[in-house]
């Protein structure tokens, strides 16, 4: 179902956004990979403490993300600056987790990986090596705010095999660059 944009995906900036266990990660690698364009994955971003506090067992607070924000925040800046587009994979909750990362009327996309409870909890149960715990996921499902329609905000119900779900995020963007021109 990939239809490539006549002009190819032209560099912009993506926040790909959802829950934990929603793909963040594995969609952004497999957009940059094949768009050639730079990756941050916002994990790395957060200060050890935050990574501690989730890994046992304890949901963030607003005050532990705003300066994680900070830090995505930043990495996107440096990107919009360099012009070659990039994308980082970050959670983004809240609607003004989402406002923190346009500050300044930075332009960033964001595209939701919307992705039903049961297959998020098989998918962290089947993750190896990874700090965050299962236990935390109903907590992020509470925190999200699913994006409203005023915000301009691309979403992919991300259940599909890994390559498709890569294909339908390529066709997203280039349909909503062709509906921006
Ligand atoms: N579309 C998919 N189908 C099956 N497994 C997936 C899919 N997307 C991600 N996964 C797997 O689910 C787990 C969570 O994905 P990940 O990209 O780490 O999510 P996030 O970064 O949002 O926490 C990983 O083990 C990943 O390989
Ligand atoms: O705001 C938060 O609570 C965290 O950023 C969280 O949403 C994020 O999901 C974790 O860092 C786990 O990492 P993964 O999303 O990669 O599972």
């Amino acid at each position: 179902m990939t239809q490539s944009c006549p002009n190819g995906v032209m560099p912009r900036l993506v926040v790909v956004m959802g829950v934990s266990g929603s793909g963040k990660t594995l969609v952004a690698e497999g957009l940059c990979s094949q768009l050639g364009w730079p990756f941050q994955e916002g994990d790395d971003l957060h200060p050890p403490h935050n990574i501690a506090k989730m890994s046992s067992g304890e949901p963030l607070t607003d005050e532990d993300r705003l300066p994680w924000l900070e830090k995505c925040r930043e990495w996107l800046a440096a990107r919009a600056k360099d012009g070659r587009g990039g994308i980082l994979a970050c959670s983004a909750l809240k609607g003004f987790y989402r406002d923190i990362l346009r500050q300044n009327g930075m332009d960033v996309t964001f595209l939701f990986l919307r992705v039903p409870r049961d297959e998020l909890e098989r998918r962290l149960k089947g993750r190896k090596r990874h700090f965050m715990p299962v236990t935390l996921l109903d907590s992020q499902l509470e925190t999200l705010e699913a994006p409203s329609g005023q915000e301009h905000i691309l979403v992919l119900d991300a259940v599909d095999q890994p390559a498709e779900v890569i294909a339908k995020a390529i066709d997203l963007l280039c349909e909503d660059q062709e509906n921006r021109r």
